[in-house]
């Protein structure tokens, strides 16, 4: 049989990527990135309407270009037939919702709504409906709700329903024009095969869905409030299809505008995050995976459904079949580190990273690797853009404990990769905790590829090896097999992801070892870690929520 291939679309947070593979080997042919151009709308839109604290949009036309753009480009540069593209896998940042008409367009394309905020795509890391999370929580708690021990007893304001409340209590106009609301990874793959249906995976991480159980009762949505009552088959209403399935084959009208064939398959749409766990190969229980990028999302696999505390959910066949999928995550990593550089670094450091050419990241592992654990006589608090595991609030803010007068700025980024190492132990411990295996741990996504010190640092905190993705395109690699398994053996792919992370996954020959000097030193700041983690996260100490309430009123 001549060679197949299969195409992976990555939507991350600040741009969307386009990887051509081959369905036998895994072999990557070639990937093509495309940043957002409105990238996140966190300040003004477009119209110059400007937005609250913790907003964060995204225009949905970016979308559609790395599909208009990407795909070509990407089927150019190399010799392959498009008859021989035999699948394509979405995954998406999540929840990342939209309000769209009856006509299936998003409502902030409309020109009578798009000076509305609520109309635009409110994406994952929109942070402004905690206090509809807050309240989901209550209500949830009050009626016994079943529901909630599987999202570790607390709802984020990153999920489905606090986004549309907030919507609809801020914006009544705006839920009413609304015909559904999406995921943007179940928009795009309508786009792609003109089938509206909803991904299981984003259905039940981040809208309540239960594989048996349903959606919660009527009864909660209307107490939530009454307007609520008829959502479920309403606004939303769609058929929810297991991820691992085929959503539908490309359009006539798509495949001819992407330069694709009609009739090519569609895999249903899976979280970003999650498709790197088949991409790495982690298929059986108690492999961990750790997706890093601009934030880290922790995804264990087991053949047991249990309660964890400040987990984000757990999905019976949510990333791979047979198994429960629990996801918890950090909502800043990357991010911390591009605060840092960009908001509080001196020009000599800028100079000198220039003097030696490197960036300035480069320029701050290198000098950050001189110093020992424990050496730089700070600490920090992981939390720069709220606590999403194990504390679930997004009110709480990053610190820094240990400053003097001599604290250098490598210092400082040295304590940012730790605070944030010791926060995925503290993931890792909740896990075990719950009676929960980790037996292996593989990184993936950008931050293992280009920091080597941010690595050791995890082995060393964890006290594991780690194992890292050998592709640097990890969530776009599970895509493609997802695309793959959408076109089924017959065709040339896989008949489950099983088999094809068997023959497409791969990690690194080098993985990091945790070294045992460090390690000890690591249990000892970790014990001041979760103190102050306790201190301030469990509401002992509710000053930075104070400190927040008292900005928001400004
Ligand atoms: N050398 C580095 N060390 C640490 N962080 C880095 C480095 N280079 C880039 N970053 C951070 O990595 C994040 C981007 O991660 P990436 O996985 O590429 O993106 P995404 O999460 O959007 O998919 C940004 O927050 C950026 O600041
Ligand atoms: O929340 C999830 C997954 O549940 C992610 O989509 C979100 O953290 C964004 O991930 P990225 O950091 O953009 O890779």
């Amino acid at each position: 049989m001549t060679a197949k291939y299969a195409i992976g679309v990555d939507y991350g947070t600040q741009s969307g990527r386009v990887l051509l593979v081959n369905v036998q080997t895994g072999e990557e042919l070639a990937v093509c990135v495309n940043p957002y151009k409105s990238g996140v709308i966190d300040n003004v839109l477009p119209s110059g309407t400007v937005l609250g604290h913790d907003w964060a949009l995204q225009h949905p036309d970016d979308y559609l270009e790395v599909l208009y753009q990407m795909i070509p480009k990407v089927m150019q540069s190399v010799q392959v037939k498009p008859e021989d593209v035999i699948g394509i896998g979405i995954d998406f940042t999540s929840c990342t919702m939209m309000p769209l008409n009856e006509d299936m367009e998003p409502l902030c394309l409309d020109l009578k709504w798009r000076d509305n905020p609520h109309s635009w795509v409110k994406l994952w890391k929109h942070h402004a409906a905690q206090s509809e999370a807050d309240e989901i929580t209550e209500l949830a708690e009050k009626r016994g709700e079943a529901f909630l021990s599987r999202y570790g007893g607390k709802i984020s304001s990153e999920w489905m329903l606090p986004k549309i409340l907030q919507i609809l209590r801020e914006s009544p106009d705006v839920f009413e024009a609304t015909d559904v609301f999406f995921e943007a990874c179940d928009w795009l793959t309508y786009k792609l095969t003109g089938n509206i249906s909803r991904s299981s995976s984003t259905s039940g991480y981040k809208s309540f869905w239960h594989k048996e159980d349903g959606y919660p009762d009527k009864d909660f949505f209307s107490e939530l409030d009454p307007r609520l009552e008829n959502i479920l088959d309403t606004k939303m209403g769609g058929p929810i299809v297991p991820v691992g399935n085929r959503a539908g084959e490309l359009t006539e009208a798509m495949a001819k505008r992407i330069g694709l064939l009609p009739g090519t398959s569609v895999a249903v749409g899976i979280i970003d995050a999650h498709a790197s766990v088949p991409a790495v190969g982690a298929v059986r229980e108690g492999q961990l995976v750790m997706a890093m990028g601009t934030s880290t999302c922790h995804m264990l696999l087991s053949h047991k459904e249990t309660k964890v505390e400040g987990v984000c959910g757990v999905v019976e066949d949510g990333m791979i079949p047979g198994t429960f999928g629990y996801e918890a995550g950090q909502a800043a990593v990357g991010d911390i580190f591009a605060w840092f550089v960009e908001h509080g670094i001196p020009e000599y450091v800028k100079f000198q990273a220039d003097q030696e050419n490197v960036g300035i990241h480069e320029w701050l592992e290198k000098n950050a690797s001189a110093y020992k654990p424990g050496q730089t006589g700070l600490l920090a608090l992981d939390w720069w853009n709220g606590n999403r595991s194990v504390l679930v609030d997004a009110d709480l803010s990053g610190l820094i404990l240990g400053y003097t007068l001599a604290t250098k700025p490598e210092e400082i980024y040295r304590a940012l990769l730790e605070a944030t190492a010791f926060g995925t132990r503290k993931i890792i411990d909740s896990f075990l905790e719950s009676g929960l295996e980790v037996k292996e741990i593989f990184a993936c996504g950008g931050l293992p590829q280009r920091n080597r010190l941010l690595m050791q640092i995890y082995a060393d905190v964890t006290n594991r090896e780690i194992k890292v993705a050998e592709s640097s395109q990890d969530p776009a690699l599970g895509a493609a097999m997802f695309g793959a398994v959408a076109a089924g053996k017959d065709k040339g792919g896989y008949d489950n992801i099983i088999e094809a992370a068997e023959k497409m996954a791969r990690v690194k020959e080098e993985f990091f070892v945790p070294i045992q000097e460090h390690v000890d030193k690591y249990n000892k700041l970790y014990k001041h870690y979760l103190k102050l983690h306790d201190y301030f996260g469990y509401g002992e100490n509710d000053v930075m929520v104070e400190l927040k309430n008292l900005k928001n009123s400004m």
